[in-house]
Protein backbone atom coordinates (compact mmCIF):
# COMPACT_ATOMS: atom_id res chain seq x y z
CA UNK A 1 0.00 0.00 0.00
CA UNK A 2 3.00 1.97 0.58
CA UNK A 3 5.84 3.30 -1.02
CA UNK A 4 9.08 3.11 1.20
CA UNK A 5 11.62 5.91 0.75
CA UNK A 6 14.73 4.92 -1.07
CA UNK A 7 16.96 6.72 1.21
CA UNK A 8 19.06 4.71 3.64
CA UNK A 9 18.73 5.85 7.07
CA UNK A 10 21.72 8.24 8.52
CA UNK A 11 23.00 7.63 11.80
CA UNK A 12 23.82 11.19 13.58
CA UNK A 13 26.89 12.57 14.21
CA UNK A 14 27.70 15.44 16.62
CA UNK A 15 29.71 18.27 14.69
CA UNK A 16 31.12 19.76 17.59
CA UNK A 17 32.16 19.09 21.11
CA UNK A 18 29.73 21.36 22.71
CA UNK A 19 27.89 19.18 25.68
CA UNK A 20 24.18 21.54 24.80
CA UNK A 21 21.31 19.41 25.40
CA UNK A 22 20.79 21.14 22.31
CA UNK A 23 23.64 21.88 19.78
CA UNK A 24 21.98 20.35 16.65
CA UNK A 25 23.79 17.34 15.20
CA UNK A 26 23.99 16.83 11.68
CA UNK A 27 24.62 13.59 8.69
CA UNK A 28 27.90 13.68 7.33
CA UNK A 29 26.93 15.37 4.34
CA UNK A 30 27.59 13.76 1.05
CA UNK A 31 26.64 17.07 -0.94
CA UNK A 32 27.88 20.47 -1.03
CA UNK A 33 25.42 23.52 -0.07
CA UNK A 34 24.98 26.28 -2.15
CA UNK A 35 25.20 29.51 0.46
CA UNK A 36 21.62 30.26 1.31
CA UNK A 37 19.75 32.12 -1.50
CA UNK A 38 21.65 30.48 -4.24
CA UNK A 39 20.40 28.71 -6.43
CA UNK A 40 22.17 25.19 -6.14
CA UNK A 41 22.79 24.23 -9.95
CA UNK A 42 22.31 20.50 -9.56
CA UNK A 43 18.87 21.15 -8.67
CA UNK A 44 16.89 20.21 -12.27
CA UNK A 45 14.07 22.73 -10.77
CA UNK A 46 16.41 25.43 -10.90
CA UNK A 47 18.71 24.33 -13.71
CA UNK A 48 15.24 24.55 -15.81
CA UNK A 49 14.73 28.00 -14.60
CA UNK A 50 18.14 28.93 -16.36
CA UNK A 51 17.30 27.26 -19.87
CA UNK A 52 19.74 24.21 -18.52
CA UNK A 53 17.44 21.16 -17.96
CA UNK A 54 19.62 17.98 -18.90
CA UNK A 55 16.79 16.93 -21.76
CA UNK A 56 16.99 13.51 -20.89
CA UNK A 57 16.85 13.31 -17.23
CA UNK A 58 13.73 11.44 -16.01
CA UNK A 59 11.20 12.24 -13.30
CA UNK A 60 12.79 9.30 -11.29
CA UNK A 61 16.14 10.62 -11.97
CA UNK A 62 15.41 13.83 -10.74
CA UNK A 63 13.62 12.77 -7.46
CA UNK A 64 16.65 10.94 -6.70
CA UNK A 65 18.89 13.94 -7.09
CA UNK A 66 16.45 16.40 -5.25
CA UNK A 67 16.30 14.01 -2.25
CA UNK A 68 19.73 13.41 -1.88
CA UNK A 69 19.98 17.15 -1.33
CA UNK A 70 17.10 17.87 0.79
CA UNK A 71 18.44 14.97 3.27
CA UNK A 72 21.86 16.39 3.81
CA UNK A 73 20.49 19.40 4.57
CA UNK A 74 18.44 18.09 7.88
CA UNK A 75 19.74 18.69 11.45
CA UNK A 76 18.91 16.79 14.50
CA UNK A 77 18.95 18.08 17.67
CA UNK A 78 18.94 15.26 21.26
CA UNK A 79 16.31 15.66 23.79
CA UNK A 80 14.57 18.28 22.43
CA UNK A 81 12.02 19.22 23.53
CA UNK A 82 11.99 16.56 26.33
CA UNK A 83 15.05 13.87 26.96
CA UNK A 84 15.14 10.79 24.79
CA UNK A 85 13.42 12.13 21.81
CA UNK A 86 15.65 12.94 18.61
CA UNK A 87 14.34 16.27 17.05
CA UNK A 88 14.43 16.42 13.20
CA UNK A 89 14.43 19.95 12.41
CA UNK A 90 13.48 20.81 8.80
CA UNK A 91 13.86 24.24 8.29
CA UNK A 92 17.24 24.46 6.87
CA UNK A 93 14.89 23.35 3.96
CA UNK A 94 12.73 26.50 3.96
CA UNK A 95 16.09 29.00 4.89
CA UNK A 96 17.48 27.91 1.65
CA UNK A 97 15.38 29.18 -1.73
CA UNK A 98 17.16 26.24 -3.61
CA UNK A 99 16.26 23.49 -1.07
CA UNK A 100 12.92 24.81 -0.74
CA UNK A 101 11.93 24.97 -4.54
CA UNK A 102 13.30 20.98 -4.79
CA UNK A 103 11.53 20.24 -1.60
CA UNK A 104 8.06 21.53 -3.71
CA UNK A 105 9.09 20.23 -6.90
CA UNK A 106 10.10 16.48 -5.20
CA UNK A 107 6.61 16.20 -3.73
CA UNK A 108 5.34 17.31 -7.05
CA UNK A 109 7.01 14.61 -8.50
CA UNK A 110 6.34 11.90 -5.90
CA UNK A 111 2.67 12.89 -5.44
CA UNK A 112 2.12 12.58 -9.13
CA UNK A 113 3.82 9.43 -9.35
CA UNK A 114 2.14 7.71 -5.94
CA UNK A 115 -1.03 9.04 -6.41
CA UNK A 116 -1.77 10.30 -9.96
CA UNK A 117 -3.47 7.06 -10.86
CA UNK A 118 -6.55 8.18 -8.54
CA UNK A 119 -6.55 11.51 -9.94
CA UNK A 120 -5.56 14.79 -8.68
CA UNK A 121 -6.61 15.85 -5.36
CA UNK A 122 -9.49 18.69 -4.47
CA UNK A 123 -7.87 19.78 -0.90
CA UNK A 124 -4.66 19.29 0.35
CA UNK A 125 -5.06 19.20 4.22
CA UNK A 126 -1.88 20.54 5.97
CA UNK A 127 -1.47 19.96 9.98
CA UNK A 128 -0.51 22.54 12.56
CA UNK A 129 2.27 23.90 12.27
CA UNK A 130 4.93 22.44 10.24
CA UNK A 131 2.27 21.40 7.09
CA UNK A 132 1.76 25.02 6.78
CA UNK A 133 5.18 25.42 5.78
CA UNK A 134 4.40 23.40 2.41
CA UNK A 135 0.95 22.49 2.05
CA UNK A 136 -0.71 26.30 0.70
CA UNK A 137 2.27 25.97 -2.32
CA UNK A 138 2.07 22.06 -2.63
CA UNK A 139 -1.95 22.43 -3.04
CA UNK A 140 -1.05 25.38 -5.73
CA UNK A 141 1.10 23.21 -7.55
CA UNK A 142 -1.50 19.99 -8.12
CA UNK A 143 -4.04 23.06 -8.24
CA UNK A 144 -5.95 21.94 -4.95
CA UNK A 145 -7.44 23.70 -2.43
CA UNK A 146 -5.47 24.09 0.96
CA UNK A 147 -7.91 23.53 4.39
CA UNK A 148 -5.46 23.83 7.65
CA UNK A 149 -5.87 21.58 10.78
CA UNK A 150 -5.53 23.50 13.44
CA UNK A 151 -4.73 22.80 17.05
CA UNK A 152 -7.75 23.50 19.48
CA UNK A 153 -9.03 27.15 19.84
CA UNK A 154 -7.77 28.37 17.03
CA UNK A 155 -10.46 28.52 14.07
CA UNK A 156 -14.04 30.26 14.28
CA UNK A 157 -17.31 29.00 13.83
CA UNK A 158 -18.72 25.71 14.14
CA UNK A 159 -15.41 23.17 14.38
CA UNK A 160 -15.13 19.09 14.21
CA UNK A 161 -12.52 18.04 16.87
CA UNK A 162 -10.34 15.35 17.40
CA UNK A 163 -8.04 14.45 20.60
CA UNK A 164 -4.81 12.44 19.87
CA UNK A 165 -1.21 11.39 21.22
CA UNK A 166 1.91 12.51 19.50
CA UNK A 167 5.39 11.17 20.43
CA UNK A 168 5.87 13.89 23.18
CA UNK A 169 2.58 14.27 24.66
CA UNK A 170 -1.37 14.61 23.77
CA UNK A 171 -3.33 17.24 21.97
CA UNK A 172 -6.74 18.36 20.43
CA UNK A 173 -7.05 19.25 16.52
CA UNK A 174 -9.80 20.77 14.87
CA UNK A 175 -11.29 21.63 11.52
CA UNK A 176 -13.67 24.09 10.42
CA UNK A 177 -17.09 22.09 9.86
CA UNK A 178 -17.43 23.45 6.03
CA UNK A 179 -13.70 23.36 5.24
CA UNK A 180 -13.84 19.84 3.24
CA UNK A 181 -17.09 18.70 1.33
CA UNK A 182 -18.82 15.30 0.88
CA UNK A 183 -16.90 13.20 -1.66
CA UNK A 184 -13.76 15.62 -1.62
CA UNK A 185 -10.48 13.88 -2.25
CA UNK A 186 -7.89 14.80 0.23
CA UNK A 187 -4.45 14.65 -0.07
CA UNK A 188 -3.56 14.88 4.16
CA UNK A 189 0.63 16.48 4.32
CA UNK A 190 2.75 17.12 7.14
CA UNK A 191 6.26 17.19 7.71
CA UNK A 192 6.86 14.19 9.57
CA UNK A 193 5.28 10.86 10.97
CA UNK A 194 6.46 9.72 14.28
CA UNK A 195 3.79 7.63 16.31
CA UNK A 196 1.18 8.78 13.77
CA UNK A 197 -1.27 10.14 15.91
CA UNK A 198 -1.31 13.34 14.75
CA UNK A 199 -1.83 12.38 10.88
CA UNK A 200 -4.81 9.82 12.28
CA UNK A 201 -6.24 12.16 14.11
CA UNK A 202 -6.46 14.76 11.16
CA UNK A 203 -7.54 11.98 8.69
CA UNK A 204 -10.23 11.33 11.25
CA UNK A 205 -11.36 15.03 10.83
CA UNK A 206 -11.66 14.40 7.02
CA UNK A 207 -13.96 11.40 7.07
CA UNK A 208 -16.62 13.18 9.76
CA UNK A 209 -16.56 16.55 7.64
CA UNK A 210 -17.31 13.46 4.24
CA UNK A 211 -13.91 13.80 2.46
CA UNK A 212 -12.14 10.85 1.05
CA UNK A 213 -8.85 10.40 1.69
CA UNK A 214 -6.15 9.46 -1.09
CA UNK A 215 -3.52 9.58 1.10
CA UNK A 216 -0.63 11.46 3.47
CA UNK A 217 1.93 12.55 2.66
CA UNK A 218 5.30 13.12 4.72
CA UNK A 219 8.86 14.43 4.24
CA UNK A 220 10.27 12.58 7.00
CA UNK A 221 9.03 9.42 9.20
CA UNK A 222 10.53 7.49 12.40
CA UNK A 223 10.19 4.65 11.22
CA UNK A 224 10.86 2.51 14.40
CA UNK A 225 7.44 3.82 15.46
CA UNK A 226 5.65 2.04 13.11
CA UNK A 227 2.66 5.40 12.77
CA UNK A 228 1.87 4.35 9.46
CA UNK A 229 0.12 1.29 10.84
CA UNK A 230 -2.44 3.96 12.18
CA UNK A 231 -2.83 4.99 8.74
CA UNK A 232 -5.59 3.91 6.55
CA UNK A 233 -4.96 5.28 2.96
CA UNK A 234 -1.79 5.10 1.17
CA UNK A 235 1.97 6.84 2.80
CA UNK A 236 4.65 8.28 0.95
CA UNK A 237 7.53 9.71 2.84
CA UNK A 238 9.79 11.75 0.56
CA UNK A 239 13.00 10.60 3.18
CA UNK A 240 13.73 8.07 5.37
CA UNK A 241 14.94 8.93 9.11
CA UNK A 242 15.52 7.02 12.27
CA UNK A 243 15.14 3.76 11.56
CA UNK A 244 15.56 2.90 15.15
CA UNK A 245 15.25 4.94 18.19
CA UNK A 246 18.48 6.45 19.12
CA UNK A 247 20.12 6.61 22.66
CA UNK A 248 20.62 10.38 23.13
O1 LIG B 1 3.25 11.22 14.49
P1 LIG B 1 3.13 12.00 15.75
O2 LIG B 1 3.70 11.27 16.96
O3 LIG B 1 1.73 12.44 16.00
O4 LIG B 1 4.05 13.29 15.65
C1 LIG B 1 4.12 14.07 14.49
C2 LIG B 1 3.67 15.47 14.72
O5 LIG B 1 4.48 16.09 15.72
C3 LIG B 1 4.94 17.35 15.22
O6 LIG B 1 4.05 18.37 15.46
P2 LIG B 1 3.87 19.10 16.88
O7 LIG B 1 2.60 18.62 17.49
O8 LIG B 1 5.10 18.96 17.69
O9 LIG B 1 3.55 20.58 16.52
P3 LIG B 1 4.22 21.74 15.68
O10 LIG B 1 4.13 21.34 14.22
O11 LIG B 1 3.32 22.84 16.02
O12 LIG B 1 5.64 21.92 16.13
C4 LIG B 1 5.03 17.13 13.73
O13 LIG B 1 5.04 18.35 13.01
C5 LIG B 1 3.83 16.28 13.45
O14 LIG B 1 2.65 17.07 13.25
N1 LIG C 1 11.39 13.37 16.67
C1 LIG C 1 10.68 14.37 16.17
N2 LIG C 1 11.29 15.40 15.54
C2 LIG C 1 10.57 16.43 15.03
N3 LIG C 1 9.23 16.48 15.09
C3 LIG C 1 8.59 15.47 15.70
N4 LIG C 1 7.27 15.25 15.91
C4 LIG C 1 7.16 14.10 16.58
N5 LIG C 1 8.35 13.54 16.81
C5 LIG C 1 9.27 14.39 16.26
Amino acid sequence: MSAPSDLPAHSAHPLNTTTSAHTPVKPDATTAHPPPGKPDPTLESNATQRGLAAPHASAAAELARLKINLKASLRQFPDFPEPGILFEDILPIFADAALHEGLLRALELAVTKEFGAAGKPDVVVGLDARGFLFGPSLALRLGAAFVPVRKRGKLPGPCETAEYMKEYGSDFFQMQGDAVKKGQKVLVVDDIIATGGSAAAAGSLVKKLGGTIMGYVFILELDFLKGRDKLDAPVYTLLASQEEKTES
